[in-house]
């Protein structure tokens, strides 16, 4: 066994959320956290898929809100602790000292890739709270490694003490991930963690987490049954079972996750979470995960494939907060088209 350990971190309960347009019961929560809780997993993301305060007409209203989540999920932990995401310009200092009182250990502050500036506030205020501070650098493939480097500084320098790069497309290969997790990692000061969040588009999940950890990165991201956007997230039952094999300490129980994955997550499904050509064209067109849906309800009103507006949202280089720009894309396609709209 390899003295290394890696953090999981599981995000079935939070981008788990966007396949479920944000419709989870509390009873679903309670029992899918307690069954990762039971499991051995460290750390759990509950939230709206698109962090706190994300119910609003462009990201979807949730079943409930992010209070009924966290207040559901923290008091039955007996060992775990519980995250929440927060995209600055969607998420308050409001929601962050709401999250604390709570009991939220980890926040984790999330920017697109070039903009980390934008964190400053919410960052410093997390800090100040003494929480577990992360600087969350989405869609990381639209970054090299040296522009990558220099957001993950600024997040450093505002008090994060864990920077991530997120594959928020699944559009990276391995040798991607390498180049600048390894950049990253030389740059941030020792006691810096690092993490890597994958998706699951191009089916690289597992092996963008792997070279991710090889590169020198400690907290690794996956959801079980891969519950995520797009084709999901790296699936957790299987990372854990890979890394055993590989001899790293996860302190998560092989048995008992695969069981979360295929007795309570996979019947909570709205549909399987697979690489079909819509999920694919993600990955390989470079688009943000979450915009899958929202391209599938595209192509019903618009008659516009889902896959061309995809690849067309990809050349146009649309970033998460861009959701409407989705309807607008799909319409002007339609206009070109000569295509009416369903009734
Ligand atoms: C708000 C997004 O769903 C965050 C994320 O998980 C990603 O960028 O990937
Ligand atoms: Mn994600």
């Amino acid at each position: 066994m390899s003295t290394r350990k890696i953090t999981l971190h599981d995000m079935t309960l939070r981008d788990g959320m966007h396949p479920k347009r944000h419709l989870m019961t509390l009873e679903q929560m309670r029992t899918v956290a307690q069954g990762l809780d039971q499991a051995g997993i460290p750390l759990i993301e509950v939230t709206h898929g698109d962090g706190l305060g994300g119910a609003s007409v462009n990201y979807g209203f949730p079943a409930h809100s992010d209070e009924e989540y966290l207040s559901t999920v923290i008091p039955l932990m007996k060992q775990a602790k519980v995250s929440a995401l927060l995209l600055p310009g969607i998420g308050t200092v409001d929601h962050l000292h709401m999250a604390h009182e709570l009991g939220v250990h980890t926040i984790r502050v999330a920017t697109h890739c070039t903009e980390g500036d934008v964190s400053e506030q919410h960052i410093t205020a997390a800090r100040k709270l003494g929480m577990d501070t992360v600087g969350f650098l989405m869609m990381a493939h639209m970054n090299d490694a040296a522009g990558l480097v220099k957001q993950a500084r600024l997040m450093e320098g505002y008090g994060a003490n864990c920077i991530y790069v997120t594959d928020s497309a699944g559009y990276m290969l391995p040798e991607h991930v390498t180049e600048r997790i390894a950049a990253v990692r030389q740059a941030l000061k020792p006691e810096t963690e690092l993490g890597f969040h994958g998706h699951h588009n191009l089916a690289m999940g597992v092996a963008n987490s792997i070279a991710a950890i090889h590169a020198g990165a400690n907290r690794i991201d996956a959801a079980a049954a891969g519950l995520g956007a797009g084709a999901g997230n790296t699936p957790m039952e299987v990372l854990v079972a890979v890394l055993d094999r590989m001899g790293i300490g996860t302190g998560v129980d092989v048995w008992k996750i695969q069981d979360v994955a295929e007795d309570l997550v996979v019947p909570l499904m709205d549909f399987p979470i697979r690489i079909d050509r819509d999920a694919l064209t993600l990955g390989y067109a470079g688009v943000y995960g979450s915009f899958l849906l929202f391209a599938k309800r595209a192509e019903k009103k618009y008659g516009i494939p889902a896959r061309d507006l995809l690849v067309e949202l990809g050349r146009r280089g649309m970033v998460g907060g861009q959701e409407d720009m989705i309807e607008d894309t799909a319409l002007t396609m339609a206009r070109e088209r000569g295509l009416k709209a369903a009734a």
